[in-house]
């Protein structure tokens, strides 16, 4: 199959080159960008240099369709919604990493988007890509919304509980963390290394994008309306998502029965992995692979679970998961290409 990237030499992008690199299914035929084309891939990124040293390209919709069968927008919010439909409308499969598909109601879309969207009938269209919990949705699906990182690892966390109505829903907090890779490669003063480096940061308290993703994907499993309390820190390194989740237990349930429930629920999934009693995974121990790892505690004093979910940002909470999504659009096996242990130390 033929395969683009629009957003190319994007953090996610380049993340995508790499692992389309060693898939067996695909060729990867184009490579868009927006402000470097003309560009060899490996001016920006010498460590591509034998591997893979294309030109970057200016995007022309009508060329690229004639080039390829699916396209992956790496593209920031508020790009693909103009783009999108016209791909998907010549029968070309599309995977979109940015938010601009992921929620169903447009009034939604603008108020944590601060834009209005200019394809609303779309949202109906699209198929929310959370590949572990849906994969039959999205193996009927032609265009792919690929979760946010946060909401990755947030809701790989908590779907399985709130659907078999462990914990109470009024009461769920999440508590992200993440690297300064998922703020992308644009550069910007929050990430310099003098912002970072021994610094834990708090950002978008009460305002960021992935609350209402949770929520609609939350309330939709759970048939009630669900609110979510979600805060956001960036911390002094590359890759990795922490999400270190509270809620209160509906009734006594031990932490053997909340990791019983994780263990039936991802039965079928080879990327969700869950930690033995008394373990909680790290970051370190996903970094570049497109696991999802749980650790699960449970405090009978206060009858509280703690969730902890660890992903690589870029992998499982971008491209990994697009790519996860591009194999069940087509029946490959959903970890073709994606195999990868992850890096340690
Ligand atoms: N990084 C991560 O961990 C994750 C990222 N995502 C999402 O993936 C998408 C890409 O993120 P990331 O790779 O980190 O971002 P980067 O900033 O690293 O890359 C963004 C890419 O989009 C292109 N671009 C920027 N502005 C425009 C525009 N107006 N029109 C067309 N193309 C444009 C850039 O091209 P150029 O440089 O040529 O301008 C670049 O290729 C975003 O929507 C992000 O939210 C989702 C989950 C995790
Ligand atoms: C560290 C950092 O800034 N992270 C970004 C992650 C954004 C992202 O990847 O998700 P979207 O696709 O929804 O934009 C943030 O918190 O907004």
């Amino acid at each position: 199959m033929r395969v683009g990237i629009i957003g190319a030499n994007g953090y996610s992008g380049i993340e995508l080159i790499r692992l389309l690199h060693e898939h067996p299914h695909v060729t990867l035929n184009l490579i868009v960008s927006h402000s470097t084309s003309g560009t060899p891939i490996t001016e920006l990124y010498p460590h591509l240099q034998a591997i893979y040293e294309e030109q970057l390209e200016t995007l022309d919709t009508d060329k690229m369709a004639s080039q390829v069968d699916l396209v992956f927008f790496a593209t920031p919010a508020r790009v693909s919604k103009d783009w999108l439909p016209a791909f998907a409308e010549k029968g070309i499969q599309c995977i979109d990493l940015s938010g601009d598909f992921r929620l169903k109601d447009p009034d939604v879309y603008q108020q944590w988007y601060k834009a209005e969207h200019t394809n609303p009938a779309y949202l109906q269209e699209v198929t929310y890509g959370l590949a572990d919990v849906y994969p039959e949705k999205v193996r009927r699906a032609h265009v792919i919304a690929n979760p946010g990182c946060y909401a990755t690892a947030a809701l790989l966390g908590l779907i399985p509980l709130v659907e078999k109505k462990l914990i109470s829903p009024e009461s769920i907090i999440i508590d992200g963390k993440s690297g300064t890779s998922g703020a992308g490669r644009k550069p910007s003063l929050t990430t310099l290394f003098g912002e970072v480096n021994e610094n834990v940061k708090a950002y978008k308290l009460g305002k960021h994008q992935h609350i209402p993703e949770m929520e609609q994907v939350l309330t939709e499993v759970s048939e009630e309306p669900i609110q979510v309390t979600f805060s956001t820190h960036l911390i002094p390194m590359t890759r990795g998502i922490m999400c270190t989740i509270y809620a209160d237990l509906q009734e006594a349930y031990s932490a053997k029965d909340v990791i019983h429930t994780f263990e039936s629920y991802y039965d079928s999934s080879p990327f969700v992995r869950v930690r033995p009693e008394g373990t909680w995974p790290s970051t370190k121990e996903v970094y570049g692979s497109n696991y999802c790892d749980l650790g699960v505690t449970v405090d009978e004093r206060t009858g509280k679970v703690t969730i902890v979910c660890v992903i690589d940002n870029v992998v499982k909470g971008a491209s990994g998961q697009a790519v996860q999504n591009m194999n069940l659009l087509n029946g490959w096996d959903v970890d073709a290409g994606l195999r990868h242990s992850p890096v340690y130390p």
